[in-house]
């Protein structure tokens, strides 16, 4: 065999996402014939936050496509929590509404940990709430974090099975880090957390036969970091200048270099993030499946 490398096989987020919310969507179709339930997500939006804004706006518009009912709450950036947490106790009242997600960040004065452990467990589509965090952490049944999720399924669908890997994931935060750790040491890889205080972090992103990067930090993560034939999943969204005054996004990968060196990779758009949202219509759904006693939707 010769060394000569060959380009990453390039995992297509953007097409699973659609097939998943095809998915969805026939059985939001059942439970509406069968049993007159329409799943329901409520959105909440602090502020204008740019970035924040078109993310709302395409949960919104992929919630009605899957025929499930939306309801999308913007307030103003010098909204008081007291504000914030008096709509969220309206929310979990709302029998309508079977999925909560308050959109981070929130502005500076409102504490994001008291708003995220005031919505209903059972409502906490982004699974969030410390309730579901520790369900997660010690393999009961939760709702899990939407973008480790949608990673999940990626890495299950590349790899078949993930046992016994070595997965490193870099980065630790409780949307992205830590649950996605849980969720590799749920399926029997061997787990690596690393963040900024890693040492030698090029040399244990190398031990790794799964790297998942989540740092925020663009194209921080580079070619001769990746294991030859290694499966790179970068949750990074960034967006950084482009050609004129336009902007474009990158990931936390230097992606072209890593595609060399990798045996499979996604792309930064078209990776990760319809994955996100994709799960969270997922969780929505079994939300509501849950909420009426009736059996989980088999999606994945
Ligand atoms: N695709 C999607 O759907 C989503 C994408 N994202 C994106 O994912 C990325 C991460 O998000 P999030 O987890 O919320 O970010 P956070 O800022 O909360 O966490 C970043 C983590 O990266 C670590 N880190 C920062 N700098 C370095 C470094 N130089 N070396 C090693 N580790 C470092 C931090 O370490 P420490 O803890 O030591 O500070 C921290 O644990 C962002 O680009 C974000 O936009 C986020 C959510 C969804
Ligand atoms: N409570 C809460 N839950 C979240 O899940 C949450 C949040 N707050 N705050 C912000 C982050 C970020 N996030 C993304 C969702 C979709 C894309 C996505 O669809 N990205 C497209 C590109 C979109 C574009 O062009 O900007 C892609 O990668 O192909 C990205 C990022 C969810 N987040």
């Amino acid at each position: 065999m010769s060394e000569a490398s060959t380009e990453a096989r390039i995992i297509d987020g953007k097409a699973f996402a659609a097939s998943l919310r095809g998915r969805i969507g026939e059985q939001v179709a059942g439970l509406k014939t069968r049993h007159g339930l329409t799943p329901g997500l409520a959105v909440v939006l602090v502020g204008e936050d740019p970035a924040s804004q078109v993310y709302v706006r395409s949960k919104g518009k992929q919630t009605l496509e899957a025929g499930m009912a939306s309801f999308e709450h913007r307030l103003d950036a010098s909204t008081s929590q007291e504000t914030l947490l008096k709509l969220v106790a309206e929310l979990n009242a709302d029998p309508a509404v079977h999925g909560i997600l308050v959109q981070l960040p929130l502005p500076k004065q409102i504490d994001a940990e008291a708003v995220i452990n005031a919505i209903d467990p059972a409502k906490d589509v982004d699974g969030f709430h410390v309730i579901n965090a520790g369900r997660l952490a010690t393999g009961q049944k939760s709702l899990v974090p939407c973008t480790p999720l949608g990673c999940l399924l990626l890495l299950r669908d590349t790899l078949g099975s993930l046992s016994g890997l070595e997965a490193v994931v870099v980065g630790r935060s409780n949307i992205v880090g830590k649950p996605m750790a849980q969720l590799l040491l749920g399926d029997s890889c061997t787990v690596t957390i690393a963040h900024s205080r890693t040492k030698d972090l090029p040399a244990v992103c190398r031990r790794a036969d799964i790297l998942v990067a989540a740092v925020g930090r663009p194209e921080m993560i580079r070619g001769d970091w990746v294991k030859p034939g290694a499966t790179v999943i970068d949750v990074g969204i960034n967006r950084v200048p482009g050609e004129g005054d336009k902007t474009r996004l990158v990931g936390d990968v230097a992606y072209a270099e890593a595609a060399r060196v990798a045996g499979a990779i996604t792309p930064v758009p078209g990776g990760v993030g319809p994955m996100t949202i994709a799960c969270l219509l997922a969780n929505t759904l079994t939300a509501a499946c849950r909420s009426a006693g009736l059996p989980e939707p088999e999606l994945i």
